[in-house]
């Protein structure tokens, strides 16, 4: 797998690069959404990467697919092993009876026999309103039953569909409660995680039930509607990359991996997907570690869409379960 080192995940024993490739990207007016995609996670197979990161809210299932029948038809991988692949169960499916089915969904579109890892994508369930039903938002929002949503999560992964399942979004008091019912304990938690949202109670608490916290928005999202500049423009970050001939993005990805956690970056410029992975053969010193430590800590991601008057979270304190 190159130059990017693997963690070897719990129970499967599967070897996950440390750093991902994320594939949810706006659709460019104009362009076609399928072939940058597409093109996009080619470059990426040649660069080196391995680990690729979808969801079937994403539109990129098909493009990935398509691009890893063509990566093995080029030679550029020998067989689908070489690869590990995660997709998300959307929150419209969060039901145990739609659990195998989405799966079944995203393997087709991915044209697979099998996923690296099955993740529930928020934990939270929605359901699309009635035609004629009118109401501020396109959707109800219901609690999730973790009990049988699990349990279906776990079939998926006795009947081989999934190599190993787990979480995103979930925060410590979810997680728990996830352990609390699970026979198959969720092997990796995928969450926002940044300089500027650190997310040290989560990582204690998940790392220390053997639970490995993947971190999306590594660069604060810039860029995108769900992101901002605000990590790429923070002036202690400008100032370590400055001192270390670096780029801030670089700061923050070497930060990331110091801090044992899985990368999960999305760029579709060949040169920036470059840089994104020269990130093992330097280090950052104590004292800037210590910079970064002191970096004033706020949740960046939007989710609004998940909180509603009528609940099952009220307000994002709610869903966050006070962790704000
Ligand atoms: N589980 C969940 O709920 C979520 C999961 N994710 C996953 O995590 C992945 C990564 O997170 P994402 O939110 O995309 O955010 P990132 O922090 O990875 O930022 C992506 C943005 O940064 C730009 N970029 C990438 N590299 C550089 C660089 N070196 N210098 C400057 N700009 C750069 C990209 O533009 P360009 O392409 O032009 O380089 C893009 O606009 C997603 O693609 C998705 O797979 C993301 C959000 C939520
Ligand atoms: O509405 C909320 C957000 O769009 C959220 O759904 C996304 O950020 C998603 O989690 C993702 O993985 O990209």
């Amino acid at each position: 797998m190159g130059s990017i080192p693997d963690y070897v995940l719990r129970w499967s024993g599967q070897r996950m690069p440390v750093v991902g490739f994320g594939t949810a990207s706006e659709i460019v007016e104009g362009s076609d959404f399928f072939t940058v995609t597409k093109q996009a996670v080619l470059q990426a197979i040649k660069l080196g990467y391995r680990h690729f990161d979808t969801a079937s809210l994403y539109g990129s299932e098909q493009p990935l697919g398509e691009a890893i029948v063509e990566a093995l038809s080029l030679g550029l991988i020998k067989s689908r092993n070489e690869l590990f692949i995660t997709s998300k169960l959307w929150c419209t499916q969060a039901y145990g009876d739609l659990v195998l089915p989405a799966l079944k969904t995203s393997l087709q579109n991915l044209k697979l026999d099998y996923l690296d890892l099955y993740l529930i994508h928020w934990p939270i369930c929605l359901k699309q309103r009635k035609e004629g039903v009118s109401g501020g938002k396109e959707y109800d929002l219901f609690p999730m039953d973790f009990s049988s949503v699990w349990a279906a999560m776990e079939d998926c992964q006795r009947l081989g569909l999934t190599k190993s399942i787990g979480l995103s979004n979930f925060t410590c008091k979810k997680v728990a409660d996830v352990l609390s019912i699970a026979k198959i304990p969720p092997v990796v938690n995928q969450v926002e995680l940044n300089p500027l949202w650190q997310q040290k109670k989560l990582k204690d608490f998940c790392h220390g039930n053997g639970i490995l916290l993947q971190a999306y928005s590594p660069l604060g999202a810039v860029g995108t509607k769900w992101g901002s500049n605000r990590v790429m423009e923070c002036e202690v970050l400008k100032e370590i990359a400055k001192v270390k001939g670096k780029t801030v993005a670089q700061v923050c990805l070497r930060w990331a991996y110091e801090e044992g956690v899985i990368l999960i970056v999305k760029s579709f410029n060949a040169e920036r997907m470059k840089q994104n992975l020269e990130i093992m053969d330097w280090s950052l010193s104590e004292d800037e570690l210590k910079m970064i430590q002191h970096i004033p800590q706020s949740r960046g991601i939007q989710a609004e869409a998940f909180v509603s008057e009528n609940g099952p979270f009220k307000t994002l304190e709610e869903l966050w379960d006070g962790e704000i």
